[in-house]
This record gives structure tokens, sequence and C-alpha cells, in this order.
């Protein structure tokens, strides 16, 4: 399937992707839903208003995309599949009309482009086994890596949705407390190990009731979409706090996601099947099918405003061994509700190669190898001035549905 407005291979929006977000423009300042295609963006708001879409132009003419997001699936599905009919090569209703098209399409460049959704909760889960593997080897004990619960639970925490911010904005080093490895007593400072994790999160676009929990079986129709996360952390902190309630200061200052919101409809084509489990789970997490998405998935640093951006990861999303499906009927069978816009976080995407490690304390092994980068700089964590910039995509048959990226830079500590 192809579009009058072009996307070359390498484009992350062709037609078939159609990922929805939030922006606005210099000349109409008013936040509002649209979605990518090709270098542009699609005004949703405008094209309901020229009558081409029957949903009423207020749904879109909105900050977020939660009020499109409570129409429902069918809703979600049917405008995709609207707005990829409006679209086709061979649709002349829009391609042929040039004053509505300079109505309803933006050039990307001249988008901001604002975070999609109002996000009521955010959680974190911790299903790369070998991220698991990693970290437990660092911060624990190696002769005992995994927790004797990992493979039985897709273990997760409750983070902090305040702090969720869109892809660009820059962030301030944390301060907090922690404890040198010779002192007896903490101290109040900056942090000096901060580090990013490569993430995807989920969005719940169908809401469960309090005391309903969902079952796995219909799991995947209370997802939206998909975006890429940043789950910024602060290690020094988090191994000072972390014991016993998990991570607090280390990770709530900040979560960096995409902007584009790429829908489950759009993933489809691209499913795998997830790593093999052993032991089985219990009986309220076990799926059938293919449930995993082969999402290539990369990390570039840049070390400072005039040095090129590197890329210091590579890995894929279908070597997670927990699902989106599994994570979201543990994360509710206690009778544990959801909302609208929820973004559960998938944890650290960790591959089995050292170059797919997922953060840099994984990369560098706790500061023990730092990374040479090529400006002749070493890194064993993020330094001022550095931007962390992240970007996954589907690779199809001569095109690829991408997220686009997540990226941030780093700004000195308040002090
Ligand atoms: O194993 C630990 O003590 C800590 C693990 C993390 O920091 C990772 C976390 O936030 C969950 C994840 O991203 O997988
Ligand atoms: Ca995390
Ligand atoms: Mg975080």
């Amino acid at each position: 399937m192809k579009s009058f407005v072009p996307a070359p291979p390498e484009s992350h929006f062709p037609i078939q992707n159609l990922p929805f977000g939030v922006f606005s423009t210099a000349a109409n300042p008013a936040p509002r839903v649209g979605v990518a295609i090709g270098d542009q963006v699609l005004d949703l708001a405008a094209l309901a208003e020229s009558g081409l879409l029957t949903l009423s132009r207020e749904v879109f003419r909105q900050p977020t995309l939660n009020a499109f997001i409570a129409l429902g699936r069918q809703t979600w599905r049917s405008t995709r599949a609207s707005i990829s009919e409006l679209l086709r090569h061979d649709n002349l209703q829009l391609r042929d009309n040039q004053a509505l098209r300079d109505k309803v399409f933006v050039a990307q460049e001249q988008a901001t482009l604002h975070l999609p959704l109002e996000i009521p909760g955010y959680t974190d889960f911790y299903s790369s086994k070998e991220h698991a593997t990693n970290v437990g080897s660092m911060f624990r004990d190696p002769a005992n890596a995994l927790l004797p619960n990992w493979l039985h639970i897709p273990i997760g925490y409750n983070g902090r949705a305040s702090s969720v911010v869109v892809s660009g904005t820059p962030l301030q080093r944390p301060m907090g407390q922690l404890k040198l490895p010779d002192a007896d007593a903490p101290v109040f400072g900056a942090c000096r190990k901060l580090d990013f994790e490569l993430e995807t999160g989920f969005i719940i676009g169908q809401p469960n009731a309090l005391g309903e929990p969902i079952d796995i079986a219909n799991a995947e129709q209370h997802i939206f979409g998909m975006v890429l996360l940043n789950d910024w952390s602060a290690r020094d902190l988090q191994q000072w706090e972390y014991v016993p309630l998990g991570p607090f200061n280390s990770k709530s200052f900040a979560t960096s996601i995409s902007p584009w919101v790429v829908t489950m409809d759009a993933l489809e084509p691209f499913r795998v099947d997830s790593p093999a489990q052993q032991p089985q789970p219990l009986p309220y997490l076990q799926q059938s099918g293919k449930n995993g998405y082969d999402i290539t998935l990369e990390v570039a640093l840049q070390p400072g405003a005039v040095a090129q951006p590197q890329t210091i990861c590579r890995t894929n999303f279908k070597a997670m061994y927990w699902t989106m499906v599994q994570q979201l009927a543990h994360h509710t069978v206690s009778g544990c509700n959801t909302r609208i816009g929820d973004l559960m976080g998938s944890g650290t995407i960790s591959g089995s190669t050292p170059e797919a490690y997922g953060s840099l304390l994984e990369l560098t092994w706790n500061g023990k190898n730092p990374l040479s980068l090529a400006d002749g700089s070493q890194r064993s964590f993020i330094q001022d001035g550095d931007e962390v910039a992240m970007t996954g995509w589907c690779q199809g048959d001569g095109y690829r549905v991408g997220f686009g990226v997540v990226s941030g830079k780093i700004l000195p500590a308040r002090g």
C-alpha cells in the first residue's frame, strides 16, 4: 500500500503506520490531535472540520489523546482505517484538493510535539531476563543473580506519572542522598551515576473497574498502542534507597516518552513468538499465540552540542521474557483498576550480547569499563550536556513502522 504523501523506505511514518500524537504550530498554537505521515502531520481537527471524518472535530481539538481513546477500540480502528483510505495514492478526494491539503497538512519540521496523553498512572516492569541478571550480578550476588520470584512474577513497581515528559524536554541532573562506598553516612549532592534505561511503554486504552481483573485472553484489547520510553535512573541514589521498597527518587525525577503513539494494529504484522517460559507460569499468566514484537531498538549518545551522536546500544524488543499482556493480567489480578492513558513501562530492554545492553550501568559494568567515544572522551555515566536519543522500528518489506525518537539532554544540577 502507498500514500500520495511520500515516505522513503527508511521513513518511520509510511501509510502502514499512522501513529497518533498531539501537536501545535506557530500559526495555530492550540494543541490538537494529528497523525504522522511521511514528513507531514495530518491535522485531524481540520480534517474532521472538513467533513472527511465521521467524528466531531471536538474530540481532536484536545490537548491529549484521552478523549479520542475513550471512544473505544472500534473507533480507534475505524478512524485509522478511514485515514488510511484518505491517504491512499489512488484516492483523489484529498490528493487532488490543494485547498484542503493546505488546511490539513503541516510539515513535521514546523510542528511542536506535545506529551500526547494525560497519564493518570505510570508503572514500570522489569521483564528482560538479561537485564535482571546483569543488575542482580552487579548490585547483589552474581551466583544468584536472578531473584527466586523473577521467573514466576512479572516484577514491577509503581512509578511516578507527574514527571513523565515528552521527547526533547531538557532535564536537570537530580540531587539526592548518596552513600559513597567508603563512607559510613550518606551525603546530599548531585547524582554522579546518571543513567538511561531503554524501554518501550504501552498505553491503556480500555480501563478496567476496581475489583475486576483483566483476563489474559482479553488483555490485548485494553492496549491502545506503544511508545519509546527512557526511564532515567540515578544509580547512586538508587543503590542507597532501594531496600526494601524499590526505587523512589532515583527514578521519579523524570521519564521521557516519544510523542507518537504507534497503534497495536500497526504493530500486528510484526508479531513473533516470545521466549519460551520455564517454569510454566501460573494459569492466570498463561497465554497462547505470538505475543512478542520484532522491534529493532537503538540508543545514541551525543556528548555535547558539537559532537556527533554515536550509537552505543543495539537490541530488539522480541527478547523480552514477560509480555505486555502478561504484565497487564498480573497488574490487575489483585483487582487493581487501570485508567485511560496509564503508561506501563516494559522494563529495560537488554539482549544477550554486551552491545545489546539497554543501560550504561550494564554497558560499562557499573563504570568499570567506560565507553570510548569518537570525540576522544570516555563515559561511565551521563555527563552534563550529553543528549541521549533512542529510536526503534519494525522492518517490513520495503517499509518501516517506526516510533520516531525519544531524546533528552541533561543539564547541570540545581546545586
Ligand atoms: O535490580 C535492581 O535492583 C534494579 C533494577 C532497575 O533499576 C531496573 C528497573 O527500573 C526496572 C527495569 O527497567 O527493568
Ligand atoms: Ca526501568
Ligand atoms: Mg523514570
